[in-house]
This record gives C-alpha cells, structure tokens and sequence, in this order.
C-alpha cells in the first residue's frame, strides 16, 4: 500500500519559504501611476519634511495669536495688515506685535506669525487695518512643516501593497518610481484526459476546465503574473515536456490535477524527476488538499506546486500555501480577517487541519459564520462561501456560538 507522508500546512509554509529563500524575489522599477497594486520592496523614508513650510489651512489672516485674546464681536481687535501673500511665493516678510498678513488657503505662514483668523470673523477696517472678532489659539488653522511626514520618516513600509493613497504620499515626497517586487510569473497547467475548453460542449465523461480559469484569476487577484495557462491530457511524456517548458520562462509552475494515486496520476513522479531537489512535499495534512506536492529546482529557479484536482481544494491549496508563500517572501502583512459566531457544531478531521468554507450573516448587529458544505469538487461551494476558518488538527471541533477567526476568500 502506498501512504502519502504528510505535512502539516505550518510544516509546508516552512519548507517552501526555506528552499526558496529570496532567490525567486526579483524588484523592477514601476513609474508611479503604473505602481498601483504592486509591493512595495522597500521602505519609503522621507529625505524632506512635508509640508516643507508652515501652511494656512484656510483663507484668513496670519496672527500671533496671542493678540487676538480677548476679541469679540462687540469688542474687535485692530491689526495692521503688513502683506498679502500669493499661493506658491515666499512669505519673507516678518510679522511683529499688532500686525497680521492676509494669506489664502495653503499659503506660507510668515515668520513670527503661529495662527489664522479666517476671514469670516475678520473686516476690513480701513486701508491698511483689520478688524479681527474672534481669539485664536496657538496654532490655530496652521499646517506645521512636517506635519504631515517627518524627515527621516518611515512613511511607507516594505510588503505594502500600493494603493492611490501610496501613491499620493510618494508623490508628495517627489518620488516618481516606486522599486517593487516583480510579481511571480506562473504558468498553470490542467491536466485530465476529461478536460474540454469552456466554450465547447463536452462530450460524455467530459468535462469543462475550471481550474485554468480559477486559478488563474486567483493569482491575477494577488497581483501575479499569469504567462501561460495550458491543459494537458493524461500522458506523462508530453505532461513532462510541457513542464520543463513552462519552467524555462516562470517562476511558478502549477500543475493542477494528477496529484493523487490513481493509475495516471504522474504529478509527483515528473515533479520529482525535473526539479534539482526533488519533491520535497508530498501530502498535507489538510482537508480538503490532502494530494499536494511541492517540488524546486535549482537550475531554472522555479518552484512547482502540483495541486489536487478538485477545483475547491486547488483555490484553496494555492491560497494557503503558493500565496501564502509569496505573501510571507514579500513581507506583505498578515491577510485582513474578521471574527464572527460559528452557527453550528462542526466536527474537525484528527490528525488534519479543516480549512471550512462559511458564508458571513449579520444578525442583529452581529456577524455570524454559516459553515458551507459541499464536495471539494463542487465549485459551487465556494462560490457559495464569503470566507474559511481553519480548525486545528489537535481540536475535535467547534462548538456552536463559538467565536471564530474568518479569512476572506
Ligand atoms: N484512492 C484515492 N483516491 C483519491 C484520493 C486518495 O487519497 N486516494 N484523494 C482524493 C482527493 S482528496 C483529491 S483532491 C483528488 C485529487 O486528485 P488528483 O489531484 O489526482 O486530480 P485528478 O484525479 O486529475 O482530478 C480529480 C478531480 O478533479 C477534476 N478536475 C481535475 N482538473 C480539473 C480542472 N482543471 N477543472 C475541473 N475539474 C478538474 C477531475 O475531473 C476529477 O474529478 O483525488 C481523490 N482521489
Ligand atoms: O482533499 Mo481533496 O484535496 O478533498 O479534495
């Protein structure tokens, strides 16, 4: 009898962070309107204060606040109004006791003043006064230099993900191109004599490809790079063949299907054969994703990953173990999650951990986790789904109302 030798996901994540290393971590330089989505691949740290002079918040007049104390409606403060100063110049000129300087929204601060009257509580008195009706604080309407980001300043970290905000702080810094890490470039092969393009009508005992098209999508979804997806019949020869081609342009190559013990399945034999340090997982101690291999090879740098068949347990062994990968490699923070209320009994699977498909109800205010079941071959189960929770392999299983941590699918 042949047993597969398992690993445990945590065991798994392990090896294959530990066999790759950063060798499959490539940078490229993206302009910054093209950075979007990618990660960043190191720490953005500010060379300047931003802003780089103290700015008016609001069209009004630069103070020093302590002269304005006491003002009122009924009883107005006069200041002498020394300058104006346009958007985008150099306030030179210093203000002292008893005077203000008019400065529109955005404007340089002088030197001496620490706050802004807006114009709503301010009049003109006469040519060369103004009547102000309101006291300011220190500081107040006042946007000091730096403020905004520090010099010296990690403003943005290594592994995040850019988004139109990052890109708006790196523009403020006058960083035009953003180093990130070159997205993984994959290439996903199906394999399974019952295979049939989508757009054709299977014949009996065939069936249409769903892997290609998910797993693709799923990695286009975490940002990688999909060069190729190819569906391959049950023939380990040209099976092989199509292997050692992908591996010569990709960083990843996924073989879908033929992982398990059936009379064809030749996934591990050619992972084991054309990559330089074998397979190095074969089993994980997961449901569903019991028949995974991982294997690397040296030469061409590329990591193989044969994933089971059934489409729900590929989404989801590609999920928790290839991007997981990636996501740990590229220092990227842990995936966002949300607690909720298990509304039923669940039973765990000894010795494996349960990844368990839910969907999220709210209920009176709170957000409950419905298990939703359904055969690893069903893709309806997850698109039914919202999310999984994972039950330890040393937990029996879950109680019902108990709280449990939900990952987004
Ligand atoms: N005797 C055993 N049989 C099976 C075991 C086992 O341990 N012992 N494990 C079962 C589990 S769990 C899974 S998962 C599957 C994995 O099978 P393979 O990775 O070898 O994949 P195939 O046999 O090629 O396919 C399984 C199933 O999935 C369908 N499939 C495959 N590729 C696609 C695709 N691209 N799109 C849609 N559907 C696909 C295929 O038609 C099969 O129905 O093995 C169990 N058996
Ligand atoms: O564990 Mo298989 O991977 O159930 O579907």
């Amino acid at each position: 009898m042949k047993l597969l030798k398992v690993d445990t996901i945590a065991s798994a994540r392990d090896k294959t962070v530990n066999i790759l290393q950063n060798k499959l971590l490539k940078t490229e330089c993206r302009k910054l309107l093209e950075s979007q989505g990618y990660i960043l691949a190191s720490d953005i740290i500010s060379r300047e204060p931003v802003p780089a002079f103290h700015r008016s918040a609001v069209d009004g007049y630069a103070v020093i606040s302590g002269d304005t104390a006491g003002s009122s409606e009924n009883l107005p403060v006069f200041l002498e109004c020394v300058d104006e100063i346009d958007m985008g110049s150099p306030a030179l000129k210093e203000i002292h006791p008893g005077e203000c300087v008019y400065v529109p929204t955005g404007g340089m601060i002088p030197p001496g003043a620490d706050a802004v009257v807006m114009v709503e509580y301010c009049e003109a008195f006469d040519s060369s006064h103004v009547a102000v009706y309101s006291p300011v604080s220190y500081g107040k309407n006042v946007v000091l230099a730096g403020e905004d980001i520090e010099q010296g300043e990690i403003v943005i970290k290594k592994g995040t993900k850019i988004r139109p905000q990052e890109i708006g702080a790196m523009a403020s810094l006058g960083i035009t191109e953003a180093v990130v890490f070159k997205p993984w470039e994959i290439t996903i092969i199906s394999t399974g004599d019952e295979l049939v393009p989508p757009h054709t009508t299977p014949a009996p005992g065939e069936i249409r490809d769903i892997n290609s098209y998910s797993l693709c999508a799923q990695a286009q979804k975490h940002g990688l790079t999909v060069l190729n997806t190819v569906v391959q019949k049950d023939d380990e020869q040209k099976l092989k063949e199509a292997v050692i081609q992908a591996m010569q342009v990709s960083d990843v190559v996924i073989i879908s299907g033929g992982s398990s013990q059936g009379k064809k399945d030749a996934t591990n034999d050619i992972i084991d054969e054309v990559a330089s340090e074998g397979s190095f997982i074969h089993g994980l101690a997961l449901k569903p994703g019991k028949p995974t291999i991982a294997g690397y090879d040296e030469n061409s740098r590329t990591l193989l990953a044969g994933l089971p068949g059934h489409p729900v347990a590929a989404m989801l062994v590609f999920e928790l173990l290839v991007i997981w990968v990636w996501k740990h490699l590229t220092d990227q923070p842990a995936d966002s999650s949300l607690f909720a209320r298990i509304t039923s009994n669940l039973a765990g699977a000894p010795g494996k951990m349960t990844c368990q498909l839910v969907k999220l109800i709210r209920q009176e205010n709170e957000i409950h986790a419905e298990p939703v079941f359904g055969k690893s071959g069903l893709i309806t189960t997850m698109t039914r789904a919202d999310g999984y929770i994972l039950i330890d392999e040393n937990k029996e299983g879950l109680k019902k109302d108990e709280i449990v941590e939900v990952f987004y699918i």
